[in-house]
């Protein structure tokens, strides 16, 4: 980081939130120092968080780390196929998916019911191991990092590549949804005594998917409001609830959030999918033109213009 261009850009704001002296600012900077450096650090404490699951951790069911078509719902399956066929179109992929109140959200099966069941089984069953446990996010303090877990390559994967991505081409692709090359996939869990609710935010990703795998719950609805460089004062959010085994489909800049759960435990599935033709443009968290570092695996989905074909594998430094 350049302080000297910090100094400039942000000097006036910083002082109008009460940064007023040299000191103060001193002080800010040795946080941001560290901030960064955590960020930084988050690829390699996953990697090696994954090698020891490796090692160590038997899975419940090793079955569910590949996917299969008969983890799928059978109306899932035709989706795709229309997706995948010759002439396919919006209008017509819209007979097959009735649309909800917020915008360009859409909900459709998407699981058996029976691979919902037992991937929560597998998950509680992690959970109760003694393998390190990476959390998706600061916003969420009882999810699971499924990378970490080993279902990157067999399942989530395929999930996009074959399914996902003919399904957003049709319906996002001006935010990428024909060129998503990376993701990254997590559970996220409710309960009473643990996180019950999440605050407004949009995702760093160009095209989230998020199905309900159950448990039991009471209310938790989703709610959605306007893509994100829209002002607060000018969008209207809309609710959408939960069903078990369906997904929401989402623009991943659409604002959105969750509202509190009230009993029960609620256990949804989240991809985030990236484009990095999209990202490597503007970053979508920083808004800025990414700074790029090398990361691990997917890392933030950018890739590295000057090494062409570079595998998906670059931090933005700014975000
Ligand atoms: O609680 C949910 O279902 C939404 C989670 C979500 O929006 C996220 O993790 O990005
Ligand atoms: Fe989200």
């Amino acid at each position: 980081m350049d302080q000297e261009q910090f100094r400039t850009d942000y000097q006036e704001v910083l002082r109008t939130r009460g940064c007023s002296t040299d000191i103060h600012f001193k002080e800010l900077l040795k946080k941001i120092k560290t901030e960064v450096e955590r960020r930084q650090q988050l690829c390699v404490k996953s990697a090696e968080r994954a090698a020891l699951v490796k090692e160590a951790y038997k899975p419940l069911h090793k079955e569910l780390y590949f996917l299969q078509d008969s983890y799928l719902a059978p109306e899932f399956l035709k989706i795709v196929n229309y997706c995948r066929s010759d002439g396919a179109s919006e209008e017509g992929l819209l007979e097959f998916i009735s649309p909800l109140a917020a915008q360009r959200v859409y909900r459709f099966p998407v699981f058996s019911r029976k691979f919902c069941e037992e991937l929560i089984e597998e998950l509680e069953h992690f959970e109760q191991s003694q393998a390190p446990k990476g959390r998706p996010n600061t916003m969420n303090n009882y999810g699971i990092l499924l990378n970490e877990l080993g279902f990157d390559e067999g399942f989530i994967t395929p999930l996009r590549e074959e399914y996902l991505q003919p399904v957003s081409a049709l319906l996002y692709p001006d935010c990428g949804g024909h060129c998503l090359d990376s993701h990254k996939a997590f559970v996220v869990k409710y309960a009473m005594h643990e996180d019950l609710d999440l605050s407004y935010h949009y995702d760093n990703a160009e095209v989230t998917l998020n199905v309900s795998l159950g448990k039991e719950f009471v209310e938790g609805n989703l709610y959605f409001g306007d893509m994100r460089h829209v002002p607060l004062s000018e969008s209207e959010c809309a609710e959408t609830e939960h069903r078990v085994a369906e997904g929401l489909l989402h623009r991943g800049q659409q604002m959105h959030g969750a509202l509190r759960i009230s009993s029960g435990e609620r256990w949804n599935l989240i991809v985030w999918m990236r484009a990095s033709r999209v990202r490597n443009k503007l970053c979508p968290m920083c808004g800025n033109k990414p700074q790029l570092m090398e990361g691990r695996g997917f890392a933030d989905g950018f890739t590295d213009d000057a090494q062409t074909g570079a595998f998906p594998n670059m931090l933005c430094v700014l975000n």
